[in-house]
C-alpha cells in the first residue's frame, strides 16, 4: 500500500495526468469563442441556465477530442519536445484509460447538449469533434501539409455551435464567426511551425515549414494575416457589430499584419514565438470586442 502511495500514480498526480491531456489552455479560448457565440445570438442576455449547459457540454466534448488526439499521436508527441511530456506520450497512462476517459467526456458532454440545450447543437458538436479527432488528428495530419487549413475548420465551430444552442440553427452571422477562425488559424499555427521546425521534422508530418521551408511558410503567414484582417470586417460591414469592433478589429488586425510582415522580411525564432503569442491575444480580443460591442452598441449609436 505503502508503495502505491509513494509511487507517482497517486490520485492528485493522476486527475493532473488526465486533465493534461485535455489540453486545458487551448479549450479554454474555444469555450470563450463558443460562449461569445452564445451572447451574439440573442439581443439581451441569452437564457443563463441553457448557456451554462451549452458552455459545459461543448467544454466537455472538446476536452474528449483534445484526449482522443494524444491516443492517437503519442508516438509522434514522443518525438517532439514540446510534447514529449504528455502523460499518453510517457506511458504514464494506457490506451484504454485515455480511450475511456474521451469517451465518457464525450458521452457526459453530448448528453447534456442533448438534454438541456438541443439535438442541432448535440449533432454539430458531435460532428466538430470527429472533425477533429479523426479527419484531422488520424487522415489529414500525416497526410498534407494544408492540413491545420482543411482541419481548422473544427476549431473554427465553436461560435456556431454557441449560436446553434441559443437559436436552434446556424444564421450567416455564425458563418462570419466560423470564418474569422478558419483564416486566424493558419498564421496560428505555422508561427509556432516555424520556431518548432526541428520538432516537426523528426516527427515525420508534412507541416508546411519542413516540406516548403522557412520563407514560403512565411509568406503564407503575412498573406493570412491580410485575408484575415479583410474577413474581420465582416461583422462590422454585415451589421452585427458596431464602430467599437470595427476600431478593434483595424488595430488588432494591422498589429498582426505588423507580425506577419517583419516575421517575413526579418526572420527570428524569438519573433516567431511572440507572433504566435500574439495570435492567442488576438483571437482573444476579437471576440471580447464583439461581445463589448453587442452591448454598448445601443449606447454608442
Ligand atoms: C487545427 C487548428 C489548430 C491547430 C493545428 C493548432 C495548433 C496549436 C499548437 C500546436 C499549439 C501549441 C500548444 C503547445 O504550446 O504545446 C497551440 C496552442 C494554442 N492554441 Fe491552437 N491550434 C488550432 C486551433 C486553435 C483554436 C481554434 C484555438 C482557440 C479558439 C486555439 C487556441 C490555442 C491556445 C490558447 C494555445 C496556447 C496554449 C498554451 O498556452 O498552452 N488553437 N495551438
Ligand atoms: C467539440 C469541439 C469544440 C472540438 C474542438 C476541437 C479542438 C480541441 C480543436 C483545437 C485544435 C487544437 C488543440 C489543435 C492543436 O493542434 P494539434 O493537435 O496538431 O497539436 P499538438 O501537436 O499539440 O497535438
Amino acid at each position: 500500500m505503502s508503495g502505491s502511495i509513494a509511487s507517482s500514480h497517486t490520485l492528485p498526480s493522476r486527475v493532473a495526468q488526465f486533465y493534461a491531456l485535455t489540453k486545458p489552455r487551448v479549450v479554454q479560448l474555444i469555450v470563450f469563442c463558443a460562449v461569445i457565440g452564445m451572447f451574439l445570438a440573442v439581443p439581451g442576455l441569452p437564457d443563463l441556465g441553457v448557456a451554462l449547459a451549452a458552455t459545459a457540454g461543448v467544454w466537455l466534448v472538446a476536452s474528449a477530442a483534445a484526449a482522443f488526439n494524444c491516443l492517437v499521436e503519442q508516438h509522434i508527441d514522443a518525438k517532439m519536445a514540446r510534447t514529449a511530456w504528455r502523460p499518453t506520450a510517457k506511458g504514464q497512462l494506457t490506451n484504454t484509460q485515455t480511450l475511456v476517459f474521451s469517451g465518457v467526456l464525450c458521452g457526459a458532454g453530448m448528453a447534456v447538449l442533448y438534454a438541456l440545450v438541443n439535438p442541432l447543437t448535440m449533432w454539430l458538436t458531435f460532428g466538430t469533434f470527429v472533425g477533429y479527432a479523426v479527419i484531422y488528428t488520424v487522415v489529414l495530419k500525416p497526410l498534407t501539409p494544408q492540413n491545420i487549413v482543411i482541419g481548422g475548420a473544427s476549431g473554427a465551430m465553436p461560435p456556431v455551435l454557441g449560436w446553434a444552442a441559443m437559436r436552434g440553427d446556424v444564421g450567416p452571422e455564425a458563418m462570419i464567426l466560423f470564418l474569422i477562425i478558419f483564416l486566424w488559424t493558419p498564421p496560428h499555427f505555422w508561427a509556432l511551425a516555424l520556431y518548432r521546425a526541428e520538432d516537426y521534422r523528426k516527427s515525420g508530418l508534412p507541416m508546411l515549414p519542413v516540406t516548403h521551408g522557412s520563407e514560403f511558410t512565411r509568406l503564407n503567414v503575412l498573406l493570412y494575416t491580410f485575408v484575415l484582417f479583410a474577413a474581420t470586417l465582416l461583422p462590422f460591414i454585415y451589421g452585427m457589430s458596431g464602430w467599437l469592433y470595427l476600431g478593434a478589429a483595424i488595430v488588432l488586425g494591422g498589429w498582426f499584419i505588423a507580425y506577419g510582415w517583419r516575421l517575413w522580411r526579418n526572420y527570428s525564432d524569438p519573433l516567431a514565438r511572440r507572433t504566435f503569442r500574439f495570435s492567442i491575444l488576438h483571437l482573444s480580443l476579437l471576440f471580447a470586442a464583439l461581445l463589448i460591442d453587442h452591448y454598448t452598441r445601443p449606447w454608442l449609436a
